[in-house]
């Protein structure tokens, strides 16, 4: 395994969970001593609102520097602002309520209830994204982007056998036709997700054995889209016993710099 890249495996959902928590409090820890702000990508999923959950209990809520913390989403589901089923809405009951990141910086997709419709939805965010990159490039630079991965490998809302995979272009894309509900969502592209210094994949449970075992044996990426997933320094899988089980033992790291 590279330094690169690694696999992180836990005992089991719960460790994993307050695992990855306490990792991101090292990392933006080390992140907010070298500079003024720091740039983080979220997730939707179980998992990855459960670290958020972990990052917002009372014993992690004041480890991190909030208010220096601008907050993006890897992908968002196009239903009405405040929906129980917007990533933006299970991270506000998970963590945002507590954790006081001014309102500027955290930076939602646009919502289906809004002005917008899904097209233009899109390339607003991708102009957010500009707009905050701040030196004239096309988003911020991202210290880390969390992605979940669903059974059939997808990351954010960029699932297999889809154009969308492919995109290299556009920064931020529409998505109909999810096989994920809702049918329709924003996701950012693979190369914006990859520009992070950081990107972490969490998965959890026997239904991501598959997914993990194809993306660390190097599978297409347009058939495995978590195959495709490198940060610019790390690239890390945090995962848990059972999502673990079909990875070749050789492929497996204890501890280690996430
Ligand atoms: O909008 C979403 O649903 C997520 O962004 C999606 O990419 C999720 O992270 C994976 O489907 C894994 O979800 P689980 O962690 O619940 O398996």
């Amino acid at each position: 395994m590279s330094e690169k890249r690694r696999v992180l495996v836990y005992d089991d959902r719960a460790s994993l969970i307050a695992g990855i928590a306490d990792r991101f409090v090292g990392v933006m820890t080390e992140v907010l001593a070298a500079r003024d702000e720091a740039s983080i990508v979220l997730t939707g999923g179980t998992v990855g609102i459960a670290v958020l959950a972990a990052l917002g209990s009372p014993e992690r809520v004041s480890l991190v520097d909030w208010e220096r913390v601008h907050l993006w989403w890897g992908d968002e589901r196009w239903l009405p602002a405040g929906d129980a089923e917007r990533n933006d809405e299970q991270a506000r009951e998970a963590f945002l309520d507590r954790i006081g990141c001014p309102p500027a910086n955290i930076h939602r997709f646009p919502s289906s209830d809004g002005p917008l419709d899904l097209d233009a939805a899109a390339r607003a965010y991708s102009d957010e994204l500009a707009r905050a990159s701040g030196d004239g490039e096309r988003h911020p630079a991202f210290d880390l982007v969390f992605l979940g991965v669903g059974p059939d490998a997808h990351i954010a809302s960029l699932f297999p056998g889809r154009e969308e995979i492919r995109e290299r272009e556009a920064t931020v894309i529409p998505v109909r036709n999810s096989p994920k509900p809702p049918p329709e969502r924003l996701s950012l592209t693979l190369p914006v997700i990859n520009s992070a210094d950081r990107v972490w994949l969490c998965l959890s449970g026997t239904d991501k054995a598959t997914a993990l075992g194809l993306a660390l044996a190097g599978a297409n990426v347009s058939e495995v889209p978590a195959a495709g997933a490198e940060g610019r320094l790390r690239t890390v899988f945090l995962v848990d016993s059972t999502a673990a089980a079909d990875v070749p033992q050789d492929l497996l790291t204890d501890g280690g710099v996430a």
